[in-house]
């Protein structure tokens, strides 16, 4: 039986034979900050649709930074990152985060209830979603129908990341960014939310992009592995051989960290 990355390279072998196209592609990616210090030096990635791509690297390697390019948080370079082939710099910037949903370290809910939160982006676009969908998107994020009308501010940190992943969930991401979305939570937290990555992923085949840095997280997530150091990919591996990472610095890393 083939290997998980052995899929994703069949998969984009498709995209290079003109049979798909990479549902996001990054290409020489750069990022020079103010002070004339390299941040992200040339970053090529394609991503094929309903991957689960993890990030991991050491502090300040650029992993924020490149996610938030995916979404245009941080404004990248135009040609430099498209989503089905198109250039996200081209499209209108709220479409682009509904398609491209983003889930932070610290869930920011709104003030008022949970339905008010989960109703809030559909509402931009005036859809007023019912009790029974903003239930069923709860239940997506792992929450019951008991926290429609509980206040946002009562929650705990665990249950106010799974309200804001079922807030992100209710503009239908056909991307989502995940940028260490469990650090701030216990392990039970951490294991329900996980539990929601890999059935949305696994239900709707929905591509994510997940920065953690915990291995033993990403190796029960990604598809594959990039590993980020500098500002350069320096491997893009199977997360179950991280070990046979051949970069100095990749090796030092995963030591300090298994
Ligand atoms: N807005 C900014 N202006 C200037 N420099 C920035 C900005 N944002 C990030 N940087 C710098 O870019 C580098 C990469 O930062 P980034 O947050 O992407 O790293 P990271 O790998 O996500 O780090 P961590 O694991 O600590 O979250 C750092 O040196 C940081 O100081």
């Amino acid at each position: 039986m083939s290997s998980l990355i052995d899929e994703w390279k069949e998969q984009l072998l498709e995209v290079e034979n003109g049979e798909g196209h990479p549902k996001m592609e990054v290409r020489d990616l750069r990022r020079v900050s103010d002070a004339g210090v390299p941040i992200l030096k040339g970053i090529s990635l394609e991503i094929p649709k309903g991957v689960i791509v993890g990030v991991i690297g050491p502090s300040g390697s650029g992993k924020s930074t490149l996610l938030r390019a995916l979404n245009r948080l941080w404004e990248p370079p135009s040609a430099s990152v498209f989503l089905d082939s198109r250039d996200i710099c081209q499209l209108d910037v709220l479409s682009l985060r509904r398609k491209v949903g983003m889930l932070f370290q610290l869930p920011a809910l709104f003030e008022g209830t949970v339905a008010d939160n989960v109703r809030y982006g559909p509402s931009l676009s005036g859809k007023k979603l019912s009790d029974v969908e903003v239930c069923k998107l709860l239940m997506l994020a792992d929450l019951d129908a008991s926290f429609l009308q509980k206040s946002a501010a009562e929650l705990s940190v665990g249950q106010a990341q799974r309200v804001a992943l079922a807030r992100t969930l209710a503009n239908s991401p056909e991307v989502l960014l995940l940028d260490e979305p469990t650090s701030a939570l216990d392990p039970i937290s951490t294991e329900n939310i996980e539990a929601a990555l890999l059935k949305l992923n696994k239900n709707s085949g929905m591509t994510m992009i997940m920065v953690s840095h915990s291995i033993k997280q990403i190796q029960r997530i990604a598809d594959v592995v990039c590993l980020l150091v500098d500002g350069e990919i320096v491997e893009i591996l199977n997360p179950n051989q991280l070990s046979q990472a051949n970069h100095p610095m990749a090796q030092r890393f995963l030591q300090l960290t298994t």
